[in-house]
């Protein structure tokens, strides 16, 4: 008879015998993995396989691993310490984005196994995949469809190594763990460069190279940087730049030819380096500012940038509604300017900036009198800033916080600043006066000429353009293989029946009552139809009119509402104060009961003592119910306790 032994539930030995559930090496691991012992006993029984063998070969495994893992990161650490040279790059400096532009188009990178794939323009970091921006746009088939869409690639996160002049370098992405929380992910990375050898100088060949090929890229575009804050805060406003622009022509900006020249002379004039030297000898600060005003849609921005475009100059826009704009943030964002560049100021009517200096240091006031405005003054000030401390950490901006800034330390010599507003007339002395602003240049609604300066920008044919004159129905169609000549004639027909059609135009939109803006955008929504538009131009004036009126009336709604809330409001407040002296006067006449020898004074104190009831009676009771005491003044107005006057029948 053979003993089997597999209705035992002991663990065997591979020599036959059960294992003790007590060694050592099960018990441990029973302790932390319950029940363990169990399973090892079934997998012996069943597969022959001990793992009372195999578990300390496995932790010595594991150990060995772990301790070559720390200790390769460790001489790893050290060799990069003493044998490498490493250059990390910031995320919010401008580095960063040339740096990943230039990987973006090595050849390692569009190797990679592991990468980023970017197809849209409009992803919030596109240029970090992206080094030609032609590449990146859709081309067009004859019809005017889209062909293609190239992606672009960068490696993904971790180490990765390239040959850069015959040396081998490594880049590397990775996240920082302690920004992980605070940030969105693509701002949480950090890259770095390193090379082999002490000497760095390959690493700044490299960065030299990226940068040279970053701005040669940019030289035909204008720069657009824009002061925005990554979190949201104030405390943490950097300019970030958010597109390249092919230039704006400046022909296309339409205002007055001579303006245009005047401001064109004037800038260039300022950015001759003869006219640094003579602001320099003079002591007079080297910096120049223009204030564009006018409605809004007629042209400010568009001028402001045509000009980044006709000096090549980068554009900074911060726009002072923006509420991340307070003194502290608007200062770091001066002074990270650089020397040369154009900084846009929008909306300077803003809150907090449209209480002029003058209203503070009125030159009729005697000194007491200066004083006590100057009080009143800054307590609005402080009003206003603890409302808007409410909001944000720092405030809004003052006006004196905004003139400390331009002319400050943080302020660069060598920009052109240039403001904008809609209200001139509600901004202070001090922001415009010369030397901040020195030219102020009007931008108005459309007359006849402007009008039909608009619709022929909209319409003439300009080389490059995929279209063609009209057709008989007045639509343009695409371009044919046609002769040259016939192409040029038909050109000019087309270009003769556009002025044409741009006189009939400005004939019916009615001069002074309508933006630029505006009438472009009537423009563009038959652009292909020039005729439609003239058609339409009586209907669109008849339809915006209409808007306009149904806005008014509706802000003169709201505004009627708001008024009446107001004045409830008051109304409310006013009662209450009448209350409550009304009540502090019963309470005096309860405690010393008035004695006077004057009938009007002893009839009162005798009203006083009376119960309200019998004085409701009387009618001379606040309409709460409760006691007023009434007296007349010099010109017949019945005056209440709280000293606001009614008329009486006697008045006209
Ligand atoms: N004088 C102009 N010349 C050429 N285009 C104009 C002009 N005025 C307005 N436009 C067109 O109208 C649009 C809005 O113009 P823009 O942004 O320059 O106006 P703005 O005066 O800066 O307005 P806002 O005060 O609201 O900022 C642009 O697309 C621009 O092309």
């Amino acid at each position: 008879m053979v003993d089997i032994p597999s209705c035992s539930t002991e663990p065997i030995a591979p020599s036959g015998r059960l294992h003790d559930p007590g060694s050592p090496p099960l018990a441990a691991l029973d302790y932390f993995f319950p029940g363990f012992s169990m399973l090892a006993g079934a997998i012996q029984r069943y597969l022959h396989i001990d793992l009372n063998v195999y578990i300390p070969i496995a932790l010595l495994a594991g150990a060995l691993t772990l301790a070559w893992s720390y200790t390769s990161q460790y001489f790893l650490a050290q060799l990069e310490h003493h044998f490498m040279s490493v250059v990390d790059i910031r995320t919010d400096d401008e580095m960063h984005e040339i740096l990943l532009t230039w990987v973006a188009s090595q050849k390692f990178s569009k190797g990679s196994r592991r990468f980023v794939v970017n197809a849209s323009r409009n992803s919030r970091y596109w240029y970090w995949w992206s080094w030609d921006d032609d590449e990146e746009e859709d081309e067009y088939d004859e019809n005017g469809k889209t062909t293609k869409k190239k992606l672009t690639y960068t490696p993904s996160l971790g180490t990765h190594h390239f040959w850069y002049r015959g040396r081998l370098l490594q880049f590397r992405r990775k996240f920082t763990k302690e920004q992980k929380a605070t940030m969105i992910a693509s701002d949480c990375e950090e890259i770095s460069l390193s090379c082999f050898g002490r000497d760095p100088s390959v690493l700044k060949q490299l960065l030299q190279e990226a940068r040279e090929r970053y701005l040669s890229k940019d030289e035909k575009k204008t720069l657009i940087y824009r002061g925005t804050s990554r979190t949201g805060l104030a405390s943490d406003t950097s300019w970030r730049r958010c597109m390249a622009r092919t230039p704006r022509p400046f022909s296309t900006v339409i205002l007055n030819e001579s303006k245009k020249k005047e401001i064109i002379e004037d800038i260039s004039d300022y950015l001759c380096p003869a006219t640094q030297r003579w602001y320099a000898n003079r002591g007079i600060p080297y910096r120049r500012g223009y204030l564009l005003y006018g409605p809004p849609g007629t042209g400010k921005s568009s001028l402001s940038l045509a000009l980044a475009g006709y000096f090549k100059m980068r554009i900074y826009i911060v726009s002072l509604n923006s509420m991340i704009t307070n003194e502290e943030s608007l200062s770091t964002l001066f002074s990270e300017l650089p020397r040369r560049c154009i900084v846009l100021l929008e909306d300077i009517d803003t809150a907090g900036l449209t209480h002029t200096r003058e209203e503070e240091e009125p030159s009729n006031l005697d000194d007491q009198g200066k004083e006590e405005k100057q009080k009143s003054h800054e307590t609005k000030d402080n009003d206003k800033d603890k409302d808007a401390d409410k909001g944000q950490p720092g405030g809004r901006l003052s006006l004196s916080g905004l003139l400390n800034i331009l002319d400050g330390v943080a302020s660069q010599e060598g920009r052109v600043l240039i403001m904008t507003t809609n209200h001139i007339e509600k901004l202070d002395k001090a922001l415009i006066r010369p030397g901040r602003i020195d030219m102020t240049i009007k931008f108005g609604l459309a007359d006849a000429e402007m009008t039909s300066a608009v619709f022929r920008a909209i319409y003439t044919y300009i080389d490059g353009d995929d279209l063609i004159p009209l057709n008989a129905d007045g639509t343009r169609k695409l371009v044919s293989p046609e002769s040259l000549e016939q192409t040029a004639r038909k050109r000019e027909a087309y270009a003769a029946e556009i002025e044409v059609l741009a006189e009939e135009f400005a004939a019916k939109i009615p001069a002074l009552e309508f933006s630029p803006a505006e009438l472009q955008g009537l423009l563009l929504r038959h652009k292909r139809n020039p005729r439609a538009a003239v058609e339409n131009a009586d209907a669109f004036v008849e339809q915006t009119r209409k808007e306009r009126k149904e806005k008014e009336l509706r802000e003169a709604e709201k505004r009627r509402k708001a008024e009446i809330a107001k004045k409830a409001k008051e109304e409310k407040q006013k009662q209450e104060k009448m209350e409550a002296e009304a009540k502090e006067n019963k309470q005096e006449n309860k405690q010393e009961p008035v004695k006077t020898d004057s009938p009007a004074t002893e009839t009162a104190a005798k009203k006083a003592e009376e119960p309200i009831a019998s004085i409701i009676s009387d009618g001379d009771v606040a309409p709460t119910g409760k006691l007023q005491i009434e007296t007349k003044d010099t010109a017949g107005h019945k005056r209440h306790d709280s000293g606001y006057a009614t008329p009486t029948s006697s008045d006209p």
